[in-house]
């Protein structure tokens, strides 16, 4: 860990903003509704029960503007300073790099191979990388095409050290053309380099199922995808080439894991793949950082590593540092995203600001132990395992009974407790035990999932487990650089989107009611107040459909009773101010972020709806390899139909046109006379 004793600068900066002027806007604004509510408490009795309903809903829309406030009043974020740690760190610590992929189809392989390809080529010493992939589908052509791009990748990855590319994945990366009257060992390299590409393409594109014939595929005959063994393939281990460690032709470990499957287990989704990463890593090379990437986004700076290690290895002065992940924030390189983007920004620094940022699944790096249930009260401050600890977490009868019967496993987890690495690590001695790491059974009546590695009570892992790490007591990072550090690709059309959404929503609501909620335990102090007021804003995200969706039919109930909704005469100015202070708000938002106009006012008309039992549907993912911008922030591909939604036959869209519907049939009503005659002033009541 870099000495912080000296005098020597930090390793990262925290850059707090002040924003007064927004604080004055947020305190306003709210202010506005807690008038509107007064005066709806003082007119009660004049006016029916659409008043009562109208100030329910705006009583819910006032709590979440108050947690909002919460939220975005001290916004932060970590700026790295990786040159700096060159001169202080000499011996950097190994990272585990771990992607998910469950479906070929609506996960294209070439999309997994661009992401696995921008990993095995990141600045970073390559005998410190190992990369893991894990594919839930049991796929025989994602198992071919990985197994083609771990040649590709002989070339790729010398190819990117040598020439400093700067956007590691190929698909991207040769979208911009060369200069054509060039002649230099740099053309030629790169003429070769995306020939070699067009073939990797090509064969992914055209693979049959010619590998029957190949030994090297016989684990997946007769298998299903969620009917098969478990299968753990070394495409590559890390061997130092003749000129010693450091030489720029060598590429990181590479390995295929896929879990057992039966039709009669739970699977837990990527959680459950998540936690048979941990395991299988955990014999293989143990290193004490993790990265977690979605199959759909690949690494777009490539620094990320030597980034988050700014943050984990600054050690602050007279204490150890808190650190458990470092989260980068998710870009797309498709359109479908502005909301996403407003959305993660305020939160992203909101959270950052006051303990952390939350894990969003993507594009983060985890400490490796903070994962078996450690919190902070457990380490010294030296950061070693406390002697109360020790013996708690390093009993063996009690790592069995936690981690499960391997013996391997048992011993990777107490080395990684106790920052050991493993004593060797020829990856394929360990081919049998995590073979057994992967049986469907191996979890039953252990910790995995309850509190050990990613949290299984929520489809919505990632925030679930985010929220799990916080209540240890544990802090986070938000770096957030000019240049998207991740780069990954939104679902295609309105129903994808949809039924992500509804997963996301209906994920966080498990998580209100499962024991992490942070409505429990009120005033445990690991888990600050601020923090639990910003998740309960995250958590509740889903269930703002409903006053949402009675709110707006409010106007048609009251234009046919000629009943008032809004205060009148000089207190019509409260809902005035308000709603165009928001727009106002809502519109600044997009623009500050190089969104525009136009995108700002669909994405508020395309609002979600849905609670019900939700299954994780995998994500469709589209693989477009078109020129789409420099990748210098938000940009929209040039795909013509890139930002329109498909209104297939999904019930998705039924709330929002049926209310589209009602208000026109209540505007039509009223033009031709259909409300009641006989009503008193102020609207309505009976
Ligand atoms: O059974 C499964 C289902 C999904 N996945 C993987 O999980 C990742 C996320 O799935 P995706 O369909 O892309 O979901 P998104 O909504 O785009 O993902 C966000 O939201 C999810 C929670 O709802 C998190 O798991 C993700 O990390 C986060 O990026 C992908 O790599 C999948 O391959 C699996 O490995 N096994
Ligand atoms: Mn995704």
């Amino acid at each position: 860990m870099a000495d912080s004793s000296s005098s020597l600068p930090s390793l990262f900066e925290k850059i707090s903003y002040r924003r007064y002027f927004l604080r004055a806007v947020d305190l306003m604004m709210l202010g506005l509704l807690l008038s509107l509510l007064l005066y709806r408490i003082l007119h009660m009795s004049e006016n029916d029960n659409v008043w009562v309903v109208a100030f329910l809903c705006e009583s819910f829309f006032t709590v979440i503007w108050l947690l909002v406030t919460c939220i975005k009043w001290n916004p932060a974020e970590y700026k790295p300073y990786p040159d700096r740690l060159d001169e202080r760190v000499h011996d950097l610590p190994s990272v585990d790099m771990f992607v998910t992929t469950a479906d070929p189809v609506r996960e294209p392989p070439i999309l997994v191979v661009n992401t696995v390809l921008s990993l095995l080529a990141v600045n970073y010493p390559a005998n410190k990388l190992a990369c893991y992939v894990s594919d839930d589908g049991c796929s025989p052509l994602t198992y071919f095409s990985l197994k083609e791009t771990s040649n590709f990748a002989k070339i790729w990855v010398p190819f990117c050290k040598k020439y400093n590319v700067k956007v590691r994945a190929p698909f991207r990366y040769f979208l911009n053309s060369l200069d054509a009257t060039e002649d230099s060992e740099f053309s030629r390299a790169w003429k070769m380099t995306k020939r070699e590409y067009e073939k990797l393409s090509r064969k992914v594109e055209d693979a049959t199922r010619d590998w029957d014939a190949d030994d090297d595929f016989e684990a997946f005959s007769n298998t299903k995808p969620n009917d098969h063994s478990t299968i753990v393939k070394v495409f590559q281990q890390f061997t130092k080439n003749k000129e010693g460690v450091g030489d720029e032709n060598e590429v990181p470990h590479f390995v295929y894991v896929s879990r057992e499957k039966r039709p009669n287990y739970l699977h837990h989704y990527k959680a459950g793949a998540m936690n048979f990463l941990v395991r299988v890593s955990g014999l293989m090379t143990n290193a004490p950082y993790m990265l977690n990437v979605d199959c759909d986004m690949f690494v777009n700076e490539a620094d990320v590593v030597r980034q988050a290690m700014c943050i984990f290895l600054q050690k602050p002065k007279n204490s150890i540092n808190h650190c458990a992940f470092v989260q980068y924030p998710q870009d797309f390189y498709d359109s479908n995203c502005e909301e996403f983007v407003v959305l993660q920004s305020y939160l992203g620094r909101g959270f950052a600001g006051i303990q952390g940022v939350m894990y969003s699944g993507s594009g983060c790096f985890h400490t490796r132990r903070v994962m078996y249930d450690l919190s902070v009260d457990d380490l010294e401050e030296d950061g070693s395992l406390s002697s109360v600890t020790a013996r708690k977490f390093l009993d063996d009868e009690s790592l069995a009974a936690k981690l499960g019967s391997s013996k391997e496993i048992r011993k990777s987890v107490a080395n990684a407790l106790q920052r050991k690495s493993n004593s060797q690590n020829i990856l394929t001695n360990f081919l049998d035990e995590a073979r057994e790491a992967g049986h469907c059974q191996y979890e039953s009546q252990t910790s995995w999932g309850k509190t050990i590695g990613w949290l299984y009570d929520s489809t919505a892992e990632d925030v679930n487990t985010s929220i799990g790490i916080h209540s240890r007591g544990w802090t986070s990072a938000y770096i957030y650089l000019d240049q998207p550090a991740f780069l990954g690709c939104t679902p295609p059309g309105g129903p994808e989107a949809m039924v992500q959404q509804r997963r996301w929503g209906t994920g966080m609501l498990e998580i209100l009611f499962n024991k992490h909620s942070p409505l429990i335990g009120i005033f445990s102090q690991k888990l600050r107040f601020r923090q639990r007021l910003a998740y309960i804003h995250v958590f509740t995200w889903g269930l703002r459909s409903i006053p949402e969706l009675v709110y707006c039919l409010l106007p048609s109930y009251c234009l046919l009773h000629n009943s008032a909704l809004f205060p009148k005469g000089l207190c019509s100015g409260i809902t005035v101010t308000l709603v165009g202070m928001h727009c106002l708000y809502t519109l600044w938002e997009f623009v500050s972020l190089g969104f525009s106009v136009h995108s700002c006012v669909t994405d508020i008309i395309l609002k979600l709806l849905g609670v019900s039992k939700t299954v994780f549907i995998v994500t469709k993912k589209t693989f477009t390899a078109t020129r789409s911008g420099t990748g210098d922030g938000p940009s929209c591909s040039a795909d013509p139909n890139a930002g329109k939604f498909e209104f297939d036959d999904s019930v998705y869209f039924f709330p929002g046109t049926f209310i589209v519907l009602v208000n026109l049939a209540a505007i039509a009503g009223f033009s031709v006379g259909l409300q009641p005659v006989s009503h008193i002033y102020g609207g309505g009541g009976k």
